[in-house]
């Protein structure tokens, strides 16, 4: 079997559409901020991505670049400030944070209804209880692909490779609530090949380069790969084998152009969420 590809950059062109058409109607501009600490070069290229997406569907969008020696209480002190201002819809702290202020203390700082990571405890607690909240993007673009690449989930055995709280945990709570049989697999999980063949769905977000190999997926199942890892020489990849696992299944994700793109666009579309629930 050769599997089909599911296209994560033309299912994130569309949905950017939708939103673009959505927003012309408003008669206001979703204001999204995007708050960076430090240099780290690799989120200075998605904080970039971000910030172009959201103007590109009409968004007020701006990045606030604070440095590297930016103090815990000085990161909140914007938060407060963001929380405060009118304007401002959505509000995303890019991670990861230098080591002397906890992701947590500023994660549970972002008003809830600003949180369009849908990383505050108030929305995972919401997710997790099977109520409406702000979604984290990642798991909600995946939920968007399944559902492109027409993947039957109720009575669905899905298999979640990964435990974070912004990708593995809030991606299970999704494939529940869509009546998938959902079993979340980690680093401590024994005999994970073994764990991995009884996925129809296996969505793999470890962060582990090409973990996920050929024989750890049954034929005719459905495969997202999460996983953005920079090799030594240059090259991007999965945390899944792309070429022996594409052999097996029935559908796959490839990297990029698969999960990455979606994310950009469900933080758009959250963020239009918040904007519509704030305003009324
Ligand atoms: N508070 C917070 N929220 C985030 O959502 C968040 C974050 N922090 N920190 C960093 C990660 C990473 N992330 C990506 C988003 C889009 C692509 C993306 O569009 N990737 C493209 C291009 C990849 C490339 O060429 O580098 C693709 O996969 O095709 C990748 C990675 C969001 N993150």
């Amino acid at each position: 079997m050769t599997a089909t590809l599911i296209d994560g950059k033309a299912v994130a062109a569309t949905l950017r559409q939708t939103i673009a058409a959505r927003t012309a109607g408003l008669g206001f501009r979703p204001g999204l901020r995007v708050v960076r600490v430090g240099e780290d070069p690799a989120s200075g290229v998605y904080v970039r991505n971000k910030d172009k997406a959201a103007k590109e569907v009409g968004f007020d969008s701006a990045t606030i670049a604070l440095p590297a020696s930016t103090t815990e209480a000085e990161l909140l002190a914007e938060v407060a400030r963001l929380n405060a201002d009118p304007a401002v819809d959505g509000i995303l702290v890019q991670l990861p944070l230098p080591p002397q202020i906890r992701a947590d203390r500023v994660i549970a700082a972002v008003a809830p209804e600003k949180d369009v990571d849908g990383f505050h405890p108030l929305n995972a607690g919401l997710l997790a209880s099977g109520q409406p909240g702000l979604t984290p993007c990642t798991p909600k673009g995946v939920m968007h692909l399944l559902k492109a690449a027409g993947a039957a989930l109720p009575g669905a055995r899905a298999v979640v490779l990964g435990r974070s709280n912004i990708v593995g945990r809030p991606m299970a709570q999704l494939l529940l609530a869509a009546d998938c049989t959902v079993t979340i697999v980690h680093s401590r999980t024994r005999d994970l090949p073994a764990e991995c063949r009884r996925a129809e769905i296996l969505v793999a977000a470890v962060g582990r380069p090409e973990m996920v190999r050929g024989d750890w997926v049954a034929e005719g199942a459905t495969v997202i790969d999460v996983g953005i890892n920079r090799l030594a020489d240059g090259r991007l990849v999965g945390d899944v084998a792309f070429a022996e696992v594409a052999a097996h299944c029935a559908a796959i994700t490839p990297v990029p152009g698969g999960v990455g793109p979606m994310t950009i666009a469900c933080l758009l579309e959250n963020t239009l969420d918040a904007a519509l629930a704030r305003r009324g």
